[in-house]
């Protein structure tokens, strides 16, 4: 599995004109092959413009992002992006949303049954694939949109967040699944959030990006162990990191 690595990277938003806007600089990070990474910091630091270069989205005006030492650029099925607002085809099935993708590249009759059944069931969606998006609720449209990037085997799976839409207690049930689907597959998971406690409880590395412009302010290892579960969110030594990145992040 590959790992992504952000060299010099500053990114200037209309750059060389008036309105020049540097909302990233100096952004030398690694995410290790198969692990589990978030990015957090206040609003507009620049998160997302990060998460979207990796994609592919755009190129950074400076510095460069590699996956495995290959240089990134435009998007690439290798890298597979969630949003916050859910990508799910309102005029597909469950089961067809999941294999948009293989479909789109040829898979046969019997590879997208097999991607189905698969999908469906590893995010949580069994006995629902052939209902319609408007049938579900935003929790499992939400499964239907990781199924369909799962579906598409990635390396890297690029997650802007993608539970921020959700009430509390769905957020926790989808982090939980979420952990449990990577830790089969093993992907390498880069996912922005706002959410101090959803970071700690995913990750294995969580950068804290300072703002104006967007530099790495600082990387907290965490090693909870693994399995992570619920009753760790109540620990000493989660609500101690808790409290430290609270405390970074200016509240
Ligand atoms: N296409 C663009 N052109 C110009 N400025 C942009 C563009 N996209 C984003 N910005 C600016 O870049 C800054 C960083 O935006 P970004 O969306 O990356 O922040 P963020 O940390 O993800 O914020 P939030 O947590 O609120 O989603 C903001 O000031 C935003 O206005």
């Amino acid at each position: 599995m590959p790992e992504i690595k952000t060299n010099n990277l500053t990114h200037t938003f209309g750059k060389g004109g008036e309105n020049a806007l540097t909302v990233l600089e100096d952004i030398d990070l690694t995410f290790e092959s198969g692990s589990f990474n978030s990015i957090i910091g206040t609003s507009g630091c620049g998160k997302s413009t990060l998460l979207k270069m990796m994609a592919g989205l755009f190129d950074p005006s400076d510095g460069a992002m590699t996956l495995d030492g290959t240089v990134i650029h435009g998007t690439d099925r290798r890298r597979g992006m969630v949003f916050q607002q859910d990508a799910v085809f309102p005029w597909m099935t469950v089961a067809k949303n999941i294999s948009y993708g293989p479909r789109l590249r040829g898979a046969s009759k019997a590879q997208q049954a097999e991607i189905e059944a698969k999908w469906t069931e590893m995010v949580g969606l069994k006995g629902f694939e052939d209902r319609w998006p408007r049938e579900l609720s935003g929790g499992m449209r939400k499964r239907v949109d990781i199924g369909r990037v799962y579906a598409n085997d990635p390396d890297v799976l690029l997650m802007d967040e993608p539970f921020g839409a959700l009430d509390a207690q769905t957020k926790e049930r989808m982090q939980s699944d979420l952990l449990q689907t990577w830790n089969q597959t093993k992907k390498t998971v880069i996912f922005v959030t706002h959410d101090i406690e959803e970071a700690i409880f995913l990750s294995d590395k969580i950068v804290v990006l300072s703002s104006r412009p967007g530099r790495v302010h600082h990387i907290e290892e965490v090693s909870l162990p693994r399995p992570r579960t619920d009753d760790m969110r109540l620990t000493e030594e989660f609500l101690e990191i808790k409290r430290r990145l609270w405390a970074m992040l200016d509240h």
